[in-house]
């Protein structure tokens, strides 16, 4: 087996190219920003763990929160990278135990998220982390119900931004994000 290279951090080492962008799913009219290539990628892996954890550090954290599901991707290995404790928000009916929910309205409907009541101790500072901005719907509601249970949220972080829907109009926190597309 070959030896395994260290990648290294490039500041030319553009993430887009290992994210697909794939038409009309999962409904006509959604441009799919897919993240499996780069999740395959251990380069390409390392290099997006690896910046995002340099913008979560300063923020000091004694908690990664992750959206289901694809926030937890990220969330859980940079929780034990940068030495701090992981919390699932979930959808309804998956956690056991007394839950804490929070309704949010989406562009079409609505949708629910979960978190166990004794999730955080009272005062934590707390990042939030999902795979991608869009409406910003689901994070402006995960900073709610962190804040119902007592967290002091202190930053959030996404791996694409969708710029064009102003997600972030909807966040009174800094928000990061690794890639940007308008749409
Ligand atoms: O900014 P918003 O408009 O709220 O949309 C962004 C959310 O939509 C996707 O989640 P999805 O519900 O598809 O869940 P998944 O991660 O389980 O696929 C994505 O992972 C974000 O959580
Ligand atoms: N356009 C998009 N691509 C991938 N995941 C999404 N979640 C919400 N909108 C999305």
């Amino acid at each position: 087996m070959a030896p395994q290279t260290q990648p290294v951090e490039q500041p030319e080492f553009d993430l887009r190219n290992y994210i697909r962008n794939i038409p009309d799913f999962p409904k006509p009219g959604i441009l799919f920003h897919d993240i499996s290539p780069l999740l395959r990628n251990a380069d390409a892996w390392q290099v997006a763990t690896g910046r995002l954890a340099r913008v979560i550090a300063p923020w000091q954290p004694d908690i990664l929160a992750g959206i289901e599901s694809r926030g937890f991707l990220t969330a859980a290995p940079l929780a034990q990278r940068l030495g701090c404790g992981f919390v699932m928000l979930r959808k309804p009916g998956k956690l056991p135990g007394e839950t804490v929910s929070l309704d949010y309205g989406l562009e079409y409907g609505h949708d629910t998220l979960q978190i166990q009541v004794d999730a955080i101790k009272p005062g934590q500072r707390v990042v939030i982390l999902d795979d991608l901005l869009a409406t910003g719907g689901t994070l402006a509601a995960s900073v709610q119900l962190l804040r119902n249970v007592g967290a002091e949220v202190v930053g959030c972080s996404v791996m694409i931004e969708l710029t064009g829907l102003h997600g972030r109009d909807k966040l009174d926190i800094p928000l990061h994000s690794l890639i940007h597309y308008e749409f």
